[in-house]
Protein backbone atom coordinates (compact mmCIF):
# COMPACT_ATOMS: atom_id res chain seq x y z
CA UNK A 1 0.00 0.00 0.00
CA UNK A 2 0.88 3.46 -1.08
CA UNK A 3 1.60 5.55 1.82
CA UNK A 4 0.76 9.49 1.48
CA UNK A 5 3.86 11.17 2.12
CA UNK A 6 4.30 13.16 5.66
CA UNK A 7 5.79 16.51 6.70
CA UNK A 8 7.01 15.79 10.08
CA UNK A 9 7.95 19.59 10.95
CA UNK A 10 9.24 19.28 14.65
CA UNK A 11 9.97 21.58 17.16
CA UNK A 12 13.82 22.14 17.32
CA UNK A 13 15.10 20.67 20.14
CA UNK A 14 17.96 22.09 22.58
CA UNK A 15 20.52 19.62 24.38
CA UNK A 16 21.19 20.95 27.54
CA UNK A 17 23.57 18.29 28.69
CA UNK A 18 26.65 19.89 27.69
CA UNK A 19 25.72 23.21 29.97
CA UNK A 20 26.92 21.09 32.89
CA UNK A 21 30.58 21.26 32.23
CA UNK A 22 30.23 24.92 31.17
CA UNK A 23 33.16 26.46 32.15
CA UNK A 24 32.64 30.12 32.83
CA UNK A 25 36.02 30.92 31.47
CA UNK A 26 35.40 29.36 28.42
CA UNK A 27 32.12 30.65 26.74
CA UNK A 28 31.95 28.79 23.82
CA UNK A 29 29.05 26.32 24.97
CA UNK A 30 27.18 28.98 26.43
CA UNK A 31 27.18 31.26 23.38
CA UNK A 32 26.30 28.41 21.06
CA UNK A 33 23.49 27.62 23.13
CA UNK A 34 22.61 31.11 23.09
CA UNK A 35 22.14 31.76 19.86
CA UNK A 36 20.36 28.57 19.19
CA UNK A 37 17.64 29.50 22.17
CA UNK A 38 17.36 32.78 20.66
CA UNK A 39 16.50 31.66 16.77
CA UNK A 40 14.02 29.00 18.57
CA UNK A 41 12.25 31.48 20.66
CA UNK A 42 12.45 34.20 17.56
CA UNK A 43 10.82 31.70 15.05
CA UNK A 44 8.76 29.17 16.27
CA UNK A 45 8.14 30.79 19.78
CA UNK A 46 9.05 27.61 21.61
CA UNK A 47 11.77 24.28 21.90
CA UNK A 48 12.33 21.13 23.40
CA UNK A 49 15.33 21.52 26.00
CA UNK A 50 16.70 18.00 26.74
CA UNK A 51 18.68 16.27 29.44
CA UNK A 52 17.46 18.75 32.12
CA UNK A 53 16.38 16.26 34.84
CA UNK A 54 17.59 12.80 35.66
CA UNK A 55 15.41 9.95 34.28
CA UNK A 56 14.85 8.86 38.18
CA UNK A 57 13.66 12.40 39.16
CA UNK A 58 11.16 12.60 36.29
CA UNK A 59 9.47 9.27 36.84
CA UNK A 60 9.19 10.51 40.45
CA UNK A 61 7.38 13.42 39.77
CA UNK A 62 5.56 11.24 37.58
CA UNK A 63 4.26 9.11 40.31
CA UNK A 64 3.57 12.49 42.45
CA UNK A 65 1.12 13.70 40.06
CA UNK A 66 -0.78 10.21 39.35
CA UNK A 67 -0.86 9.96 43.21
CA UNK A 68 -1.81 13.81 43.62
CA UNK A 69 -4.72 13.49 41.24
CA UNK A 70 -6.13 9.66 42.43
CA UNK A 71 -6.90 11.64 45.79
CA UNK A 72 -10.85 11.54 46.56
CA UNK A 73 -11.87 14.62 45.30
CA UNK A 74 -12.80 16.43 48.59
CA UNK A 75 -9.38 16.34 49.60
CA UNK A 76 -8.58 17.98 46.09
CA UNK A 77 -11.07 20.54 46.73
CA UNK A 78 -9.44 21.75 50.01
CA UNK A 79 -6.90 22.82 47.89
CA UNK A 80 -8.35 26.53 47.23
CA UNK A 81 -6.90 29.80 46.58
CA UNK A 82 -7.82 33.36 45.25
CA UNK A 83 -5.18 33.22 42.74
CA UNK A 84 -5.96 32.19 39.21
CA UNK A 85 -5.07 28.66 38.82
CA UNK A 86 -3.29 28.16 42.31
CA UNK A 87 -6.27 26.09 43.47
CA UNK A 88 -7.71 23.03 42.66
CA UNK A 89 -9.69 23.97 38.82
CA UNK A 90 -11.82 21.94 36.55
CA UNK A 91 -14.21 23.89 34.63
CA UNK A 92 -17.27 22.51 32.08
CA UNK A 93 -15.45 24.40 29.02
CA UNK A 94 -12.82 22.19 29.58
CA UNK A 95 -14.54 18.77 30.79
CA UNK A 96 -11.24 16.43 30.23
CA UNK A 97 -9.23 18.76 32.24
CA UNK A 98 -8.27 19.26 36.25
CA UNK A 99 -5.37 21.02 37.36
CA UNK A 100 -3.51 21.78 40.82
CA UNK A 101 -0.89 24.77 41.41
CA UNK A 102 2.09 25.31 43.94
CA UNK A 103 2.61 29.09 43.74
CA UNK A 104 7.08 29.37 44.16
CA UNK A 105 7.32 25.93 44.88
CA UNK A 106 11.32 26.13 45.37
CA UNK A 107 10.61 27.25 48.45
CA UNK A 108 10.26 24.61 50.74
CA UNK A 109 7.79 25.73 52.82
CA UNK A 110 5.44 26.23 50.16
CA UNK A 111 5.56 22.43 48.82
CA UNK A 112 5.70 21.48 52.33
CA UNK A 113 2.38 23.43 53.45
CA UNK A 114 0.93 21.85 49.78
CA UNK A 115 1.80 18.14 50.96
CA UNK A 116 0.68 18.47 54.25
CA UNK A 117 -3.08 19.66 53.15
CA UNK A 118 -3.18 17.03 50.71
CA UNK A 119 -1.71 14.22 52.61
CA UNK A 120 -2.73 14.98 56.71
CA UNK A 121 -0.18 12.17 57.90
CA UNK A 122 2.65 12.87 55.24
CA UNK A 123 4.01 11.91 51.99
CA UNK A 124 7.72 13.05 52.03
CA UNK A 125 8.35 11.83 48.52
CA UNK A 126 5.80 13.45 46.81
CA UNK A 127 7.15 16.58 48.69
CA UNK A 128 11.26 16.01 47.95
CA UNK A 129 10.96 15.20 44.46
CA UNK A 130 8.55 18.28 43.66
CA UNK A 131 10.52 20.50 45.92
CA UNK A 132 14.12 19.16 43.74
CA UNK A 133 12.21 19.06 40.27
CA UNK A 134 10.69 22.95 40.98
CA UNK A 135 15.04 23.79 42.47
CA UNK A 136 15.85 22.52 38.36
CA UNK A 137 12.94 24.35 36.78
CA UNK A 138 13.93 27.56 38.54
CA UNK A 139 17.49 27.47 36.98
CA UNK A 140 16.82 26.43 33.49
CA UNK A 141 14.40 29.28 33.73
CA UNK A 142 17.14 31.66 34.81
CA UNK A 143 19.00 30.43 32.13
CA UNK A 144 17.05 30.70 29.06
CA UNK A 145 16.07 34.36 29.80
CA UNK A 146 19.45 35.23 30.72
CA UNK A 147 20.22 33.83 27.49
CA UNK A 148 17.65 36.26 25.30
CA UNK A 149 18.34 39.08 27.52
CA UNK A 150 22.03 38.68 26.33
CA UNK A 151 21.21 37.79 22.50
CA UNK A 152 19.71 41.81 22.68
CA UNK A 153 21.72 43.53 24.92
CA UNK A 154 19.41 44.22 27.48
CA UNK A 155 21.83 41.52 30.19
CA UNK A 156 21.76 44.56 33.21
CA UNK A 157 17.77 43.86 33.11
CA UNK A 158 17.58 40.51 34.00
CA UNK A 159 18.35 40.48 37.78
CA UNK A 160 15.36 43.22 38.19
CA UNK A 161 13.18 41.09 36.24
CA UNK A 162 13.56 38.40 38.39
CA UNK A 163 13.23 39.65 41.39
CA UNK A 164 9.12 40.85 39.69
CA UNK A 165 8.64 37.52 39.11
CA UNK A 166 6.16 34.93 40.71
CA UNK A 167 6.12 30.83 39.81
CA UNK A 168 3.45 28.40 39.61
CA UNK A 169 3.67 25.20 39.14
CA UNK A 170 0.84 23.40 37.95
CA UNK A 171 -0.01 19.89 37.99
CA UNK A 172 -2.46 18.74 35.35
CA UNK A 173 -4.28 15.45 34.28
CA UNK A 174 -6.57 14.99 31.25
CA UNK A 175 -8.75 12.46 31.44
CA UNK A 176 -9.72 10.44 28.13
CA UNK A 177 -13.01 11.59 26.14
CA UNK A 178 -15.80 9.38 26.61
CA UNK A 179 -17.03 8.06 23.07
CA UNK A 180 -19.45 10.87 22.06
CA UNK A 181 -17.31 13.56 23.71
CA UNK A 182 -14.95 16.79 22.00
CA UNK A 183 -11.19 15.51 22.29
CA UNK A 184 -10.14 18.63 22.99
CA UNK A 185 -8.46 18.85 26.25
CA UNK A 186 -7.25 22.04 26.27
CA UNK A 187 -8.20 24.42 23.66
CA UNK A 188 -5.97 26.93 21.55
CA UNK A 189 -4.92 29.64 23.37
CA UNK A 190 -1.36 31.71 23.72
CA UNK A 191 0.43 31.86 27.50
CA UNK A 192 0.18 35.65 28.89
CA UNK A 193 2.40 34.94 31.33
CA UNK A 194 6.55 35.85 30.91
CA UNK A 195 7.48 31.99 30.16
CA UNK A 196 5.85 28.82 30.57
CA UNK A 197 8.38 25.27 30.66
CA UNK A 198 5.82 22.09 29.98
CA UNK A 199 6.59 18.42 30.79
CA UNK A 200 4.07 16.25 29.09
CA UNK A 201 4.06 12.40 29.68
CA UNK A 202 4.07 9.28 27.27
CA UNK A 203 0.75 9.69 26.47
CA UNK A 204 1.22 12.96 23.90
CA UNK A 205 -1.27 15.70 22.97
CA UNK A 206 0.23 18.89 23.03
CA UNK A 207 -0.16 20.40 19.86
CA UNK A 208 1.82 24.11 18.79
CA UNK A 209 1.12 26.24 15.90
CA UNK A 210 3.60 27.72 13.58
CA UNK A 211 4.03 31.00 12.22
CA UNK A 212 2.68 29.67 9.16
CA UNK A 213 -0.15 28.08 10.75
CA UNK A 214 0.60 24.53 10.83
CA UNK A 215 0.53 22.56 13.70
CA UNK A 216 3.05 20.38 15.45
CA UNK A 217 2.56 17.43 17.40
CA UNK A 218 5.08 17.56 20.54
CA UNK A 219 6.34 14.21 20.42
CA UNK A 220 6.32 12.60 23.89
CA UNK A 221 9.74 12.56 25.40
CA UNK A 222 10.48 11.49 29.40
CA UNK A 223 13.99 13.45 29.41
CA UNK A 224 12.54 16.77 27.74
CA UNK A 225 10.46 20.34 28.19
CA UNK A 226 8.85 22.29 26.11
CA UNK A 227 10.03 25.91 26.75
CA UNK A 228 6.96 28.27 25.31
CA UNK A 229 7.44 32.01 25.39
CA UNK A 230 4.61 33.88 26.27
CA UNK A 231 2.95 37.37 25.70
CA UNK A 232 4.70 39.43 28.65
CA UNK A 233 7.99 38.21 27.25
CA UNK A 234 6.99 40.00 24.03
CA UNK A 235 5.91 43.10 25.14
CA UNK A 236 9.08 43.64 27.27
CA UNK A 237 10.53 42.59 23.67
CA UNK A 238 8.66 44.81 21.63
CA UNK A 239 7.37 41.98 19.60
CA UNK A 240 11.04 40.19 18.49
CA UNK A 241 9.24 36.46 19.92
CA UNK A 242 6.58 34.37 18.42
CA UNK A 243 4.57 33.81 20.82
CA UNK A 244 2.64 30.42 19.51
CA UNK A 245 -0.66 28.67 19.83
CA UNK A 246 -0.96 25.66 21.19
CA UNK A 247 -3.55 23.55 22.73
CA UNK A 248 -4.13 19.70 24.05
CA UNK A 249 -5.54 17.01 22.35
CA UNK A 250 -6.64 13.67 23.24
CA UNK A 251 -5.67 10.74 21.58
CA UNK A 252 -6.39 6.95 22.33
CA UNK A 253 -8.49 6.32 26.25
CA UNK A 254 -5.64 6.62 28.92
CA UNK A 255 -5.46 9.45 31.19
CA UNK A 256 -2.35 12.37 30.20
CA UNK A 257 -0.66 13.89 33.04
CA UNK A 258 1.17 17.32 32.55
CA UNK A 259 2.92 19.83 34.14
CA UNK A 260 3.40 23.31 33.57
CA UNK A 261 6.43 25.96 35.27
CA UNK A 262 4.61 29.01 34.27
CA UNK A 263 6.80 32.52 35.03
CA UNK A 264 4.27 35.33 35.79
CA UNK A 265 5.10 38.81 36.18
CA UNK A 266 4.11 40.62 39.80
CA UNK A 267 1.15 42.63 40.30
CA UNK A 268 3.16 45.23 41.58
CA UNK A 269 5.27 46.43 38.07
CA UNK A 270 4.06 47.18 34.35
CA UNK A 271 4.33 45.16 31.97
CA UNK A 272 5.99 47.00 29.57
CA UNK A 273 8.59 47.08 26.41
CA UNK A 274 12.61 48.15 27.42
CA UNK A 275 13.19 51.19 26.00
CA UNK A 276 16.47 49.63 24.31
CA UNK A 277 13.61 47.84 22.49
CA UNK A 278 11.37 50.59 21.06
CA UNK A 279 12.83 52.80 17.99
CA UNK A 280 11.25 53.63 14.53
CA UNK A 281 12.20 50.00 12.74
CA UNK A 282 10.29 48.39 15.58
CA UNK A 283 7.92 51.15 16.92
CA UNK A 284 5.49 50.10 20.35
CA UNK A 285 3.30 47.59 19.94
CA UNK A 286 1.69 47.89 23.63
CA UNK A 287 0.96 50.17 26.18
CA UNK A 288 2.30 49.28 29.48
CA UNK A 289 -0.19 47.54 31.51
CA UNK A 290 -0.73 45.84 35.02
CA UNK A 291 -0.84 42.05 34.48
CA UNK A 292 -3.36 41.57 37.34
CA UNK A 293 -5.26 44.10 35.69
CA UNK A 294 -5.22 42.34 32.14
CA UNK A 295 -6.26 38.96 33.67
CA UNK A 296 -9.67 40.40 35.64
CA UNK A 297 -10.34 41.88 31.76
CA UNK A 298 -9.04 38.34 30.02
CA UNK A 299 -11.27 36.02 32.55
CA UNK A 300 -14.53 38.64 31.81
CA UNK A 301 -13.81 37.71 28.21
CA UNK A 302 -13.93 34.46 27.93
CA UNK A 303 -10.33 33.43 28.93
CA UNK A 304 -8.54 31.21 27.45
CA UNK A 305 -10.83 31.53 24.66
CA UNK A 306 -10.17 35.09 23.31
CA UNK A 307 -7.65 34.58 20.87
CA UNK A 308 -6.24 37.91 21.00
CA UNK A 309 -6.81 39.25 24.35
CA UNK A 310 -3.63 41.67 24.71
CA UNK A 311 -4.06 43.55 21.69
CA UNK A 312 -7.49 43.97 21.91
CA UNK A 313 -6.53 45.24 25.48
CA UNK A 314 -3.61 47.39 25.14
CA UNK A 315 -2.57 47.18 21.20
CA UNK A 316 -0.97 50.49 20.29
CA UNK A 317 -3.51 50.62 16.48
CA UNK A 318 -0.90 51.86 13.58
CA UNK A 319 -1.05 54.92 12.78
CA UNK A 320 -1.76 56.12 16.89
O1 LIG B 1 -0.92 20.24 29.35
C1 LIG B 1 -0.17 20.76 28.54
O2 LIG B 1 0.73 20.12 27.97
C2 LIG B 1 -0.32 22.21 28.13
C3 LIG B 1 -0.87 23.10 29.21
C4 LIG B 1 -0.92 24.54 28.78
O3 LIG B 1 -0.71 24.89 27.67
C5 LIG B 1 -1.25 25.58 29.79
O4 LIG B 1 -1.61 25.23 30.93
O5 LIG B 1 -1.16 26.78 29.45
FE1 LIG C 1 -0.47 27.05 27.54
Amino acid sequence: MKMAPETLIQLPVIDFSQLKTHNPENDSIWESIKVDVFKALRDYGCFEASSVVSIDLQESVNDALKQLFDLPLETKLQNTSETAFHGYVRSPKVPLYESMGIGNPFFPENVDNFTNLMWPHNNPKFSESIKMYSKKLRELDEIVKRMVFESLNLGKYLDEQMQSTNYLLKLMKYRAPEPNESDIGLHTHTDTNIMTILHQDEIGGLEIQTKNDEWIQVKASPNSFVIVAGETFNVWLNGRLHVPFHRVVMNGNMARYSLGFFSVQKASSLVKAFYEMVNEEHPLLYKPFDYGEFLKFFYKEGGIQSKFALKTYCGVSEGS
